[in-house]
């Protein structure tokens, strides 16, 4: 285990785009990935891990080494000297390597495994919010696991072929994985690899989605021929979902307030083979109005904090504030108040979010129903980080009565 100066500075140089820069963690680690095309799968392996291991641990790294948040090249160093000593690579000797004072890291990081803020690297306030929602248990156990590397998981498309199917072809290419108990089309990858760049994935016959988010679709029990409307639907991975649930019958309508997002869901379907899906943008108030009362299914895949998705982007405990999270929670009650009305008497509606705060899972569908009688909670889920292992999640499915 060596360290190589052409993959140190590429992660140096990375770390500056994200913290100085504010640039986002997974697209600097694309473009370093880019960097030399000489790199082997270990090499590439050391840089992505690298740059998210040093955004994970900012907070504590910059409490061990003595740095400020805002980045200087020798502030980056010294974290990347904390991060090598606590790995346990042999420092090499390079100028900006020297002096490195390996026990009292070792000691400082023993020490500080005592304060949750340090221990887990993350911002008062959000550690805060954590124990005001959560309970100081209940938080210490979610927060830590958040902090684990997330594992990658894919989803058979099942218009275009089956799990095991699957799993013969990608082991075919060079790539090992396992079945998940209690979720149905999912493949967990046994080791990383760049799973884009298979045959497979150019053929449409998985994507890649979180094992948490593949329970979502599911919840809104569709059905072939369905009329369906995913409101919040990005770029479309719930989407695709529901589509191959519905067997590509009857016809879902994914709309967003972005128009670029539906772009990238509309390639996706190309992709997918996804033949019922159209798209409109959000872009004034007339276009909800139109659609009142016309769905057999709603799906709110609601825009929110993201604190359940913590392990795939450690760099929104750093990029999230306190105000977003007051506003977005306004947010989710308007959304689910509009959007709501899109169902027809009889009809279902699944309000998710990739949160484990109360305040924007179980309160907000609380909330709703004591102001609309006319909808009644069929069943609700959490989905908690600690206790599955995947992301963080929360779905619930309500029906309207009248
Ligand atoms: C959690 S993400 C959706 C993820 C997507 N459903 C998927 O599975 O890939 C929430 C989405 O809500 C969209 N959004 C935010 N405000 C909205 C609004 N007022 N109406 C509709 N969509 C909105 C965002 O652009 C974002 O794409």
């Amino acid at each position: 285990m060596r360290l190589h100066r052409n993959l140190v500075f590429t992660v140096v140089d990375s770390i500056k785009l994200i913290f100085n820069e504010g640039e986002y963690a997974d697209k600097v680690v694309q473009k370093a990935l880019k960097r030399d095309a000489r790199w082997g799968a270990r090499d590439r392996k050391f840089v992505a891990e690298t740059i998210y291991e040093m955004v994970r641990w900012k907070r504590l790294y910059n409490e061990i080494a003595g740095t400020k948040s805002h980045y200087t090249t020798e502030n980056i160093w010294k974290n990347f000297a904390v991060f090598a000593v606590l790995k346990g690579y042999p420092l090499p000797d390079w100028n900006q390597l020297q002096g490195v004072p390996e026990r009292r890291i070792k000691g400082k990081f023993d020490e500080l495994q005592k304060v949750r803020i340090f221990k887990e690297s993350i911002p008062d306030w959000l550690d805060e919010l954590g124990v005001k929602e959560l309970g100081e248990k209940h938080w210490t156990k979610e927060i830590h696991e958040l902090n684990k590397e997330a594992e990658v998981i894919l989803r058979t498309n099942t218009l275009k072929t089956t799990k095991l199917s699957l799993q013969k072809k990608l082991a075919d290419e060079g790539i090992e994985t396992v079945f998940i108990d209690g979720y149905k089309d999912a493949l967990k990858l046994v080791e990383r690899a760049n799973v884009f760049k298979t045959e497979v994935f150019k053929l449409g016959f998985f994507e890649v989605q979180d094992a948490s988010s593949q329970l979502v679709a599911e919840y809104l029990e569709v059905k072939p021929g369905m009329r369906v409307i995913d409101t919040c639907a990005g770029a479309g991975g719930k989407t695709l979902h529901l589509a191959a649930l519905m067997e590509n019958k009857g016809q879902i309508i994914a709309t967003d307030i972005y128009e670029s997002k539906l772009k990238k869901l509309k390639v996706r379907t190309r992709r997918a083979s996804v033949h019922n899906v159209t798209t409109k943008v959000i872009d004034s108030s007339k276009v909800i109005k139109k659609m009142k009362g016309t769905a057999d299914r709603v799906l709110i895949d609601a825009p929110c904090s993201g604190i359940g998705v913590l392990k795939r982007n450690p760099d929104s405990k750093w990029k999230l504030q306190p105000e977003f999270v007051e506003n977005i929670i306004k947010t989710q009650a308007e959304i689910l108040e509009s959007y709501s009305q899109l169902v027809k008497v009889g009809g279902k509606i699944v309000y998710a979010t990739c949160s484990i705060l109360p305040s924007e899972n179980e309160k907000q569908v609380k909330n709703f129903l004591k102001n609309h009688p006319e909808f009644e909670l069929e069943k609700d889920h959490k989905v908690s980080p600690f206790k599955s292992g995947y992301d963080g999640f929360y779905m619930a499915l309500m029906k309207r009565n009248s």
